[in-house]
């Protein structure tokens, strides 16, 4: 079966822990080839494909600490170019008997690089920073560096405290850089990137969502043979339906989407995901109420782990029962004779790149804050093969995927939505009741934002309805009523969030409209926390 090495040239990163390594493969991902993030204890000989070149990455450790990571020394017999980035470059010195050594001047943030001048009488800079000029602004963090670099290698670039900045091998592609090329603040550091995978790796810009859809259908379409069926559960998000999409177009009608109205979705959600589902999309969806059984399981229970295990497991028991209703029709089918389109054996996940990430990290699990709840990933007894058509992509390039799949432009600009839904948003206990007052003043906060114009700047916006009551006055009488506080964050990956500064007069547009509209609030306030300390979420 084609694999994704098979069709597209791959870099290979291996993960010594920085906090930009996923950053490195981004920045191959811009320049259109693929790149693929490993932990740095990955043996050569346990991975299948055969790499067109190798990154390593920067490390929190530093190389001659006892329990520091440390590359397999077969990649350097692999035949194919390295490049070494801060702990990389001093992991490949190290390795290659230079010696690196904790630096008295550490440097932390901006530096300029000298590129030296090599071959004598027709100077030129090494092909790593071909006319890139003699000097670039890069962004540093180290408290290491070399204090001789190994044999064969030859002194690239240099900066005023650190003599062995770049390094180059004097026969082989190996290269070392002290700064770290992948952050935006080093500015040419993405040209740097470029010059290594295209001209010194010689990849091919191949990785284009073009390219991908089209050897993505085929490759499903040979995963699930000519009749084998695959169910999914799709919530109306940007991932799920993407993925959905992307089935539809491989497998037509043998794809079956199940949606769950869970009884905390928002206002008219999923009527709007039914239409556009099945009118918009052609996605063969069926929407099951099961408002009743999550509402009744979650009465009187506030503690917020406890509702998202609830609202988890729940999703698990209806969407199993869905699942076995549809391979019940299938049967049926299949036993008549008539149009046998085959069993259900697969289960669609919309699992996307950082998750796959995290969970191949090498420093293991990081610490629970809340268990996020995602319904195909609770589903361990369910007899199905897992197919994950987004399992290589980061959400911006699902985006640009769910774009040249014709999803329209609102859907794909869409900010996530979590699973738990609005029982994680009612800090207090959840009922039909408090559903719909945060149900009406969400919409009301998410309509202005739209009218203003600023739901694309803000990664994500939502209402939190408070637990508690406050006094307030409303035509001379006395009102005793509840508080909404309103969330809006800019992040990249929702690890760290920072509170959005909207213009006065929109929050007063929003919070007069809410406290006019919304039986039952008499009060409007606005989050100003960011992550950390605070999480997106409430709960
Ligand atoms: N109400 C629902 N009905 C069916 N499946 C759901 C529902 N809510 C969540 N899911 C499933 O849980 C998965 C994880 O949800 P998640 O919010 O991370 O992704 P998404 O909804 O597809 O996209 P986004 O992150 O943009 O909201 C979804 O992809 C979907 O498979
Ligand atoms: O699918 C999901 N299931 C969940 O259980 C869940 N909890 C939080 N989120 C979303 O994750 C991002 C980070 O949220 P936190 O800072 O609150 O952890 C934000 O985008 C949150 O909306 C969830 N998504
Ligand atoms: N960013 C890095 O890779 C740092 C490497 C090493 N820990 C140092 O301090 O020099
Ligand atoms: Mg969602």
């Amino acid at each position: 079966m084609a694999e994704i090495h098979d069709q597209f040239d791959t870099i290979l990163i291996l993960d010594f822990g920085s906090q930009y390594s996923h950053l490195i493969t981004r920045r191959c991902r811009e320049h259109e080839v693929y790149a693929e993030l490993l932990p740095c204890t990955t043996q050569l000989k346990d991975i299948k494909f055969k790499p067109k070149g190798i990154i390593l990455s920067g490390s929190p450790y530093s190389v001659y600490d006892k329990d520091s990571p440390h590359a397999d020394p077969a990649i350097y017999e692999l035949g194919v170019p390295i490049l070494g980035i801060c702990y990389g470059l001093q992991e490949m010195a190290w390795q290659m008997k230079g010696t690196v050594d904790k630096c008295d001047h550490r440097e932390y943030g901006f530096a300029q690089v000298q590129m030296t001048q090599i071959g004598g009488d027709n100077a030129s800079v090494d092909a790593l920073f071909e006319g890139l000029g003699d000097e670039m602004q890069v962004w540093m963090s180290h408290g290491d560096q070399l204090s001789a670099p190994p044999p064969d290698f030859h002194v690239i670039g240099y900066t005023a405290t650190a003599p062995y900045a770049a390094l180059a091998h004097n026969s082989k592609p190996f290269y070392g850089i002290q700064f770290h090329p992948e952050v935006t603040h080093s500015p040419r550091g993405k040209e740097v990137i470029g010059r290594f995978i295209l001209n010194i790796c010689g990849c091919q810009k191949h990785w284009t969502m073009q390219e991908f859809i089209g050897k993505e259908i085929a490759r499903i379409r040979e995963i699930c043979g000519p009749a084998g069926r695959v169910i999914g559960a799709v919530s109306g998000g940007v991932d799920s339906t993407v993925a959905a999409k992307l089935m539809h177009e491989a497998i037509g009608d043998r794809f079956h989407a199940i949606m769950v109205d869970n009884g905390v979705l928002r206002l008219n959600e999923a009527k709007q995901v039914d239409e556009m589902l099945n009118k918009d999309l052609g996605v063969n969806l069926t929407v099951v109420d099961a408002s009743d059984l999550f509402l009744s399981r979650l009465e009187g229970i506030e503690d917020p782990e406890q509702k998202r295990k609830i609202i988890g497991n729940t999703f698990i028991n209806v969407f199993e029962a869905e699942a076995a209703k549809i391979e019940a029709v299938a049967a049926e089918e299949e036993k008549n004779g008539a149009a046998a389109k085959g069993r259900v054996e697969w289960l669609l996940q919309g699992t996307l790149y950082p998750d796959v990430i995290e969970s191949i990290s090498f420093k293991g699990p990081s610490a629970t804050i809340k268990t996020h709840h995602n319904v195909g990933g609770l589903l361990k007894d369910m007899k199905l093969k897992l197919i994950e058509p987004l399992r290589e992509l980061f959400k911006d390039e699902v985006r640009l995927l769910g774009r040249l799949l014709d999803i329209p432009a609102p859907l794909v600009q869409r900010h996530p939505f979590p699973g738990p839904g609005l029982a994680i948003r009612i800090l207090g206990p959840v009922n039909r009741e408090q559903v719909a007052i945060l149900q009406h003043a969400d919409s009301i906060y998410i309509e202005e934002i739209r009218k203003a114009g600023l739901y694309d700047q803000i990664a994500q916006a939502f209402a939190v309805l408070l637990p508690v009551k406050a006094v307030g006055v409303m035509g001379d009488a006395r009102t005793y009523e509840q508080v909404i506080a309103l969330r809006a964050v800019q992040s990249e990956d929702f690890m760290t969030a920072d509170w959005y500064v909207f213009p006065a007069e929109v929050l007063r547009r929003i919070s007069s409209r809410i406290t006019n509209e919304v039986a039952g609030i008499n009060r409007v306030t606005y989050d100003i926390s960011s992550k950390p300390p605070a999480t997106v979420e409430w709960l």
